[in-house]
């Protein structure tokens, strides 16, 4: 399913109008009825007993709701409120036709212009079980306030099951952030497809449930670029195992890490690389760390370094590389390791301190494509020299350029993760905040080490990789709660995701 930007939209909402020879006003039409439809599909709402609020905007996600509420109203629902909410000279054509109808109907329509409304908005909206909004869609391109921020304040007061067209109102479309104020609601109508806002930063804690409507929107010259993983993206890229193999054909893999008091994260790493198919794992380690390794999982080997002799000896026959799990940065000698790295034919998955070595290397960045760095925003922003603050401003572009510039793969981690591979995007979305745990991303980084062990393309490692992280992350939420659940109940669970994706 692919993900759209609001100016993809927009200009999909063109063309479809002109391919089809209709207007703007039509395909808002369309729009209202498959929404409405789509409403009644998924909330039971009595015709008599239910009191509707009905909460539009002056934008066209407005004249989405007030095209709903010409639904609603034709269908008898007795207890239905409409309230306008800003200027009416911000109208746009086709939501001033809507309006226009639905006077002709004799709706009960309340016009909220300025702050002395409130009192009566409150009212109102006590007095309502179901709210549908639609102040603000993809259009919303500044902070929320003044009476805007009232009306949305005070849909998240109210006890009402709140419905959002679009997307929440409040919620960016280009980035998911909160723009002062957000509803939170009961459930999304997302038109067409998911726009990047519907799936980034905050978006998750306020669409509630999502459904998505098709409204007839064609495609067919538009290329896409950035798409949802869904499970079944990923399925046939796991294949049953042969029984005429033996351990290397499921590859031999490396963990490169640990330091003083990090010595968890290399073993995390290396124990869910085996938990994920490897046939062989390996921690090298620098061998003044050696004494601190209490060796956890006896299926681990320890490899133990002094120079570069004896670490060149250890990647004899290694298939895929894990660089930084519990590295550290006190020492220089990573920089040698990396840079030997970097200049042989072995994909590698970058992460945590890793990253920092790699920043100091990237001119020497030269394998297309087989180097996979799994960075969190605070460490994207590390790499571009810049904030996370502006990383979540626009993350796409961020995993998008530095994979273009330096033709590697980046595996932004967040709440929805993003694999960038050049131009192309791709969303994962599945994981749960249980998941936001010490070694969490070490677990990650294994899974994607075991995979590129097992010769899937660096770019489906990271699918399937983050997909398997996720899944067996949310049977251990399910087992034992997000707030208990750990990184090592997360490969617990990796046992069971595989049976499952591998049928
Ligand atoms: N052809 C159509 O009529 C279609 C319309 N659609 C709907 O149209 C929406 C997009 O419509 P618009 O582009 O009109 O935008 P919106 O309806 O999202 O509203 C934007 C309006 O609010 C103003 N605004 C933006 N941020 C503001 C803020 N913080 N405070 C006060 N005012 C603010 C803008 O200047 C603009 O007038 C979609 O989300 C969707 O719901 C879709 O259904 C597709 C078809
Ligand atoms: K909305």
């Amino acid at each position: 399913m692919e993900v759209l930007t609001t100016k993809e939209m927009k200009e999909l909402d063109r063309y479809t109008c002109k391919k089809k020879g209709i207007s703007s006003l039509e395909l808002m039409e369309i729009a209202g009825e498959k929404i409405y439809k789509c409403i009644l599909k998924e909330k039971e709402i009595d015709p008599v007993t239910d009191k509707i609020v009905i909460i539009s905007g002056t934008g066209n996600n407005g004249g989405d709701s007030l095209v709903v509420a010409r639904h609603f109203l034709e269908e008898n629902y007795k207890n239905l409120e409409i309230i306008l909410v800003g200027n009416l000279d911000h109208l746009t054509e086709e939501t001033k036709i809507n309006l226009k109808k639905l006077k002709e109907r004799n709706a009960r329509i309340y016009y909220f212009k300025n702050y002395d409304f409130y009192k009566d908005y409150e009212k109102l909206i006590k007095k309502a079980n179901i709210i549908i909004e639609g102040i603000f869609g993809i259009g919303l391109n500044r902070d929320v306030e003044g009476i805007y921020y009232q009306a949305i304040d005070g849909i998240n007061r109210s006890e009402a099951y709140t419905i959002s067209i679009d997307i929440p109102s409040g919620i960016r479309g280009d980035n998911g952030l909160i723009a002062g104020i957000a509803v939170k609601a009961d459930l999304s109508i997302i038109i067409h497809t998911y726009k990047v806002g519907n799936l980034l930063n905050d978006a998750k804690d306020s669409h509630g449930k999502c459904k998505i409507v098709d409204i007839g929107i064609l495609e067919d010259v538009f290329i896409p670029k950035q798409f949802l993983l869904q499970e079944k993206d990923i399925k046939n890229l796991l294949k049953k195992r042969r029984h005429n193999t033996h351990k290397y054909d499921y590859g031999s893999v490396l963990t490169i890490g640990g330091s003083i008091g990090m010595m968890g994260a290399p073993f995390m790493s290396a124990y869910a690389a085996l938990r994920s198919g490897s046939g062989l794992s390996s921690i090298a380690v620098y061998e003044k760390y050696l004494d601190l390794i209490y060796p956890i999982y006896p299926e681990i080997m320890i490899r133990p370094y002094r120079k570069k002799e004896e670490f060149l000896e250890i990647l004899q026959k290694k298939e895929a590389i894990a660089f930084g799990p519990g590295l550290g940065r006190k020492s220089d000698f990573p920089f040698y390791i990396l840079e030997h790295l970097l200049k042989v034919d072995l994909p590698i998955v970058i992460d945590a301190d890793g990253l920092y070595y790699f920043k100091e290397l990237l001119n020497k960045v030269k394998k297309e494509n087989k180097i996979v760095i799994t960075p969190h925003y605070g460490e994207m922003a590390m790499l571009l020299d810049t904030t996370s603050e502006n990383i979540k401003r626009d993350p796409v572009s961020a995993a998008k350029e530095f994979s273009e510039k330096y033709s590697i793969i980046v595996l932004l981690k967040g709440t929805t993760t993003l694999i960038a591979q050049q131009d192309k995007i791709y969303f994962h979305s599945l994981g749960n905040p249980g998941m936001a745990t010490a070694g969490s991303g070490d677990v990650l980084t294994g899974i994607v080490l075991s995979l590129l062990g097992q010769r899937l393309k660096p770019i489906d490692a990271c699918k399937v990789g983050v997909s398997i992280h996720s899944l067996a992350g949310n049977l251990a939420a399910k087992e034992m709660g997000q707030y208990s659940m750990i990184a090592t109940d997360i490969i617990k669970y990796i046992p069971k995701t595989l049976k499952e994706l591998v049928k």
